[in-house]
């Protein structure tokens, strides 16, 4: 099922914060928003998750405005890891992933065997079912973030979106997270500050400025020296991954008085 920003804007108090963004992320693919900070990924997200109503423009999921969807529907087509999925409940993990269930439950019916395999398929992809009878309240950033991305698969989405999921998460469960999105058959909108990473897994890249899309295309296409310098105002190389081809960034930092031995 494809999902569609068409025109989006957001305003807040006289702020806009999304100016007419429109992006495609195509079913089964993954789509990167990248952009310096306050640029207004994670507020266009919001919308797709619908924590904001927008002030103009539509989302779509499989050609439908997701503001016309019941709530229990549009839970089941859209999951979300976002800035606030916050897990400040007393529950155990087991429960917390358990929790993505809610929108195929009535009442307090309880979950079969089916929902239950579900869950430990979940905990077991995201390596937290060590930690199934933790409280969530003890777990580590890294730990927690992998329960949060169980709960989002047990929601068993069609659209899934992220923000900033390789937040805490080391370098191995960063990578097995973008490899699972890549491999899911979801279709992902995924916001990423690395943008090595959003080159490896997503598709295509959209980059927002101030609120605007200023570019959007494949890795290759958008992530150019002059982009990176424009909007990033940082100067960086472009090279190739040797194995996999995707352009990859190189960043110098601010040059000390001597580097290596070698005067500045
Ligand atoms: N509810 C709000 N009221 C007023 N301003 C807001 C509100 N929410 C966000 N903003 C502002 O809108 C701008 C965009 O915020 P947003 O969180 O979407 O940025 P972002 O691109 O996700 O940033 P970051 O990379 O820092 O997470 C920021 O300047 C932020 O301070």
């Amino acid at each position: 099922m494809d999902l569609a920003l068409d025109e989006l804007s957001v305003a807040i108090g006289g702020n806009t914060l999304v100016r007419h963004l429109t992006l495609d992320v195509p079913a089964g693919s993954v789509v990167g928003l990248v952009g310096p900070n306050g640029s207004g990924k994670s507020t266009a997200l919001r919308c797709v998750y619908r924590a904001l109503r927008p002030s103009g423009g539509t989302v779509r999921v499989g050609g439908t405005d997701l503001a016309s969807l019941g709530l229990r529907r549009s839970a089941r087509t859209v999951a979300a890891l976002t800035q606030e999925s916050g897990t400040d409940l007393d529950f155990t993990v087991r429960e917390i992933v358990a929790l993505g269930r809610t929108p195929y439950l009535r009442g307090n019916e309880p979950l079969g065997a089916a929902e239950h395999a579900l869950c430990e398929d979940a905990m077991g992809r995201m390596d937290v079912r060590h930690l199934a009878d933790r409280g969530v309240l003890t777990l580590s950033g890294g730990e927690r973030q992998r329960v949060l991305v169980a709960r989002a698969l047990v929601q068993s989405p069609e659209v899934l979106v992220l923000d900033e999921p390789t937040n805490h998460l080391d370098i191995r469960h960063q990578v097995e997270l973008l490899s699972l999105l890549r491999e899911s058959g979801l279709t992902v909108l995924v916001v990423l500050h690395d943008l090595n990473l959003a080159a490896a897994v997503c598709d295509r890249i959209g980059v927002l400025s101030a609120g605007r899309l200023v570019a959007s295309g494949t890795p290759a296409e958008v992530l150019t020296v002059a982009l990176v310098r424009e909007v990033f105002g940082v100067d960086a190389h472009v090279v190739t991954h040797p194995l996999t081809g995707d352009p990859q960034l190189l960043y110098a930092l601010t040059p000390r008085h001597v580097t290596k031995g070698h005067p500045a």
